[in-house]
């Protein structure tokens, strides 16, 4: 074994431990400025003092002590040897020096840890010049060479600690009870720890200052897979809950139900999301468009009640009404009702007038998204909406529009795919308008039938063949029309 394998040993230092004093009983002697410090500091430590001395040595800062019941039992005499007993630690701080040698003695006897102020030879234990920040302390000791310098030199490490140090190890604190809390098996030791470690030394100080209750429950989720996130990710799902759980309150503040927007997605089942899934399973009524395929139903235990007309093109102000006063007579009745569209709502679904009609009755909506099928019939039929050098931008139209007119078209871009939703009615128009705003006759197009659904039917065209194309083909709705360069992209 190499010597040099090892630490040197350096004697002749003290052993620097925190003692804990907590309800331990303390016996200080003497009233002056010393035995002041020592009561204060004992106090800090939460420790039962018991104050040995007359009146009339005493500071008004022990006075006032005594008053205020901080000291646990004052003595109001010299001291005597009866003082230790059941004491746990002894302070001497008097201007006697041989009845300071005697208390010393007495002490040691009867092995109570002593320290007689300014008297190294009597002390068992030395205190320290310190620095208290919230949790944080921070002690210099000068093994009695230098009292005086250890102050000095505790007051420059104080001015250079980081700002907000106390907060930062606040934040760490409650952050390992919790982990503690949840994890608290013997046989995770290792985990909780090197975790812990990981956290401290990946955020900074600033950061682990920013730690309070609710980012510590956010954080706690990562705990589980032994991550390690940044803050900002904390932040963002900490807002998020936030805000879901602010809803949640109006919602239960308002006790009259709740109305729950939900895009069905394109009609595969498994194309919703999970979050418009649970509502499903939570609905006490559906209303639903007609066009949302029963498959969407297949687990739901509810009342479902389709919508009177078939889709937009249809509806009329009566149809409207009918689905207004369904939804709100359950919501009167404290239900959690459902409105459900198919794609996105918020997608030529009306969705935007539907939230409108009933936060202006006082209704707190939420929306769910869905798929809309301007990007998944694409999918569907092969066609990538953007492909390098073949389209970078993505137009969704209706193939309906308002009072029968087409909405405005651009220019033909050949950089572009056009989507078009809605798209049988009116094709024979709609090929007229592509061509006068200059899209080629010969730009391949494809017609999705039934997007996602088991019948689903692709059917190619071209821009001068649109409305030919869906009598032969016999195209029904709901069918989506894609048209430009990436038609063929997959396919060339
Ligand atoms: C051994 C020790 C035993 C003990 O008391 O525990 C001891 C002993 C002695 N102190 C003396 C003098 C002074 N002590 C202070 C101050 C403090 N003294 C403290 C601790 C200790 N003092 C222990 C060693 C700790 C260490 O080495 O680190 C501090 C840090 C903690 C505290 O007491 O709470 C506190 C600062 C509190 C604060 O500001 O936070 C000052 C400065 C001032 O008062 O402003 C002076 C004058 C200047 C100077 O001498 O430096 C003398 C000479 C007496 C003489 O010559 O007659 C002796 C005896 C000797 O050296 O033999
Ligand atoms: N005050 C200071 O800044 C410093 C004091 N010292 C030393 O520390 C010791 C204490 O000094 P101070 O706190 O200033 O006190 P002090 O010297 O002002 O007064 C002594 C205190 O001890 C009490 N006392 C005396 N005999 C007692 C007994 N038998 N039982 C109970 N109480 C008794 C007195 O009533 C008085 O309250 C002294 O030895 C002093 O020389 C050392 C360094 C600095």
């Amino acid at each position: 074994m190499s010597s040099e394998e090892y630490p040197i040993i350096r004697s002749g230092g003290s052993l620097l431990l925190a003692w804990r004093t907590k309800n331990k009983n303390v016996l200080i002697v003497g009233g002056g400025e010393v035995a002041t410090s020592r009561v204060i500091k004992s106090l800090e430590a939460d420790a039962l003092i018991t104050l040995v001395c007359p009146e009339k040595g005493l500071k008004d800062e022990l006075k006032y002590r005594i008053q205020q019941k901080q000291i646990h039992k004052w003595i109001n005499r010299e001291f005597e040897n009866s003082d230790l007993e059941g004491i746990d630690m002894t302070l001497v701080a008097i201007d006697d020096p041989i009845r300071s040698k005697e208390i010393c003695v007495m002490c040691r006897e009867r092995k109570i840890p002593v320290n007689v102020a300014d008297v190294p030879l009597m002390c068992d234990f030395y205190f320290m010049a310190e620095h208290r920040d919230g949790p944080l302390q921070i002690a210099v000791s000068t093994n009695g060479q230098g009292p005086k310098l250890a102050t000095i030199i505790r007051d420059r490490l104080a001015e250079n600690l980081p700002k907000g140090i106390a907060g930062a190890i606040k934040g760490v604190g409650l952050l390992r009870q919790k982990v503690r809390e949840t994890d608290p098996s013997h046989t995770s030791s290792k985990k909780r720890m090197n975790w812990m470690s990981r956290i401290c030394q990946q955020w900074t100080l600033e950061e682990l200052q920013q730690l309070d209750e609710e980012k510590i429950t956010t954080l706690m989720s990562f705990y589980e897979n032994d991550d390690v996130p940044n803050i900002s990710l904390i932040k963002e799902r900490t807002l998020q809950k936030d805000r879901d759980e602010t809803l949640e309150k109006q919602i239960d503040s308002n006790k009259k139900g709740r109305i729950i927007l939900v895009g069905a997605g394109p009609g595969d089942p498994e194309l919703m999301t999970v979050k418009a899934t649970k509502a499903l399973m939570s609905a006490d009524l559906i209303v639903s468009d007609r066009l949302v395929p029963p498959a969407i139903f297949s687990n739901v235990t509810c009342e479902i009640r389709l919508a009177p007309a078939k889709s937009g093109e249809d509806k009329t102000p009566e149809s409207q009404d009918q689905i207004q006063t369904w939804c709100l007579d359950a919501l009167n009745e404290g239900k959690t009702v459902i409105r459900l569209k198919v794609g996105d709502p918020f997608l030529f679904g009306r969705g935007g007038e539907e939230l409108a009609y009933f936060r202006d009755k006082g209704w707190n909506v939420e929306v769910i998204p869905g798929i809309s099928s301007a990007l998944s019939a694409p999918m569907a039929a092969d066609v990538p909406v953007t492909h390098r050098g073949l389209s970078d931008q993505v137009l969704i139209i209706t193939g309906q529009g308002t009072k029968g007119r087409f909405p405005e078209l651009p220019k033909y871009h050949e950089m572009r795919t056009t989507v078009v939703l809605m798209a049988v009615g009116k094709a024979n128009e709609l090929s007229k308008e592509l061509l006068d705003k200059g899209y080629p006759e010969n730009l391949p197009s494809v017609f999705v039938e039934n997007s996602n659904r088991p019948e689903e039917r692709i059917i190619p065209a071209t821009v001068s063949t649109l409305g030919e194309v869906v009598e032969k083909q016999q195209v029904v709705s709901p069918a989506t029309l894609i048209i430009g360069r990436s038609v063929n992209a997959l396919t060339i």
